[in-house]
């Protein structure tokens, strides 16, 4: 798709949803595998399935339901999307962060981005909360960026900034939620890599993925935060991890989507919580 066709695209989805929903919401939050109950925690729904949106593109991956929702989250206006695109589903990084930036013309100041994602750093167990402190985005460095190409000028400079691109503060605020709620041994924090996928790492990748300093892997949410970031939104983001990448030819385990697209709901009330206080606090510090 060229750059004009692109632009009003993005213009004339973000203005279908002007018209049509009377919220104005203040936080995004995007739904990874399996994540799709956080949406649980939303009031008032107002639901627009995907391909009910001008120009938006479909969910076509398992555990990613296809639905925008509006509504609030302890009375905070929220815009959800329960399901992403990611790169694999034939979706340029372009037309994946479509979301963003449309929630960046909405007015949103703050997102929140969730994921499944598989455990490299062997102190991780299935089922860890991982705070993502940062990124590295092999896509990126593959050439696949999102912010390449014409500069959109008004949406955020030609050469972004990613200092602290994950939010030190709200990471902190998340583990006294923790503690807070209980749940403290499930968390962790560490460095997301992002893969093209649709296949699952070799064990030689996933031996190269750990020593560049990567502690859990996935297909998506790298494009996403540049995208956040480029238009100045402050991101916060957690993995649930889903699976034990293995990096020894002897183990006959191997991941499995249906599996990973499980595990957040054994930790669903601990997520639903989380989601909650966070969405509180952006919505304080604005
Ligand atoms: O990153 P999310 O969308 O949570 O999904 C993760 O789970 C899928 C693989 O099982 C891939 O899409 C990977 O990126
Ligand atoms: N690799 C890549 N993406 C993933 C994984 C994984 O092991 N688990 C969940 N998403």
């Amino acid at each position: 798709m060229n750059h004009d066709d692109y632009n009003s695209n993005l213009y004339e989805s973000t203005k279908y949803l002007l018209d049509n929903v009377k919220i104005k919401p203040k936080i995004g939050i995007i739904c990874g595998t399996g994540l799709g109950f956080l949406t649980d925690e939303i009031q008032e729904q107002i639901i627009f399935p995907y391909q009910s949106i001008p120009h938006f593109p479909v969910s076509t991956t398992k555990g990613h339901l296809g639905n925008l929702i509006f509504g609030y989250i302890a009375g905070v206006p929220v815009m959800c999307l329960q399901g992403r695109f990611h790169f694999f589903e034939g979706y340029s990084p372009q037309e994946c962060v479509l979301p963003i930036r449309m929630m960046k013309l909405l007015g949103i100041t703050h997102v929140l981005i969730s994921n499944s994602a598989g455990a490299l750093n062997p102190k991780f167990q299935i089922g860890n909360i991982m705070l993502i402190k940062d990124h590295i985005n092999m896509l990126g460095i593959a050439g696949f960026n999102p912010l390449c190409g014409p500069n959109l000028d008004s949406l955020g400079p030609r050469f972004p900034c990613m200092n602290e691109a994950y939010c030190t503060q709200l990471i902190k605020y998340a583990r006294k939620v923790a503690e807070e709620e209980n749940f403290s041994n499930n968390i962790c924090e560490g460095v997301y890599g992002c893969v093209s996928g649709p296949n699952y790492e070799t064990a030689a990748e996933v031996k190269m993925l750990r020593m560049v300093g990567i502690d859990a892997v996935g297909m998506s949410t790298a494009h996403e935060v540049l995208t956040a970031k480029h238009c100045n939104m402050t991101v916060f983001a957690f993995s649930i991890i889903t699976n034990i990448c293995i990096s020894n030819y002897d183990d006959k385990k191997h991941p499995d989507h249906e599996v990973i697209n499980s595990i957040a709901e054994t930790k669903k009330h601990a997520l639903r919580k989380l989601v909650t206080k966070i969405v509180q606090r952006m919505d304080e510090s604005r």
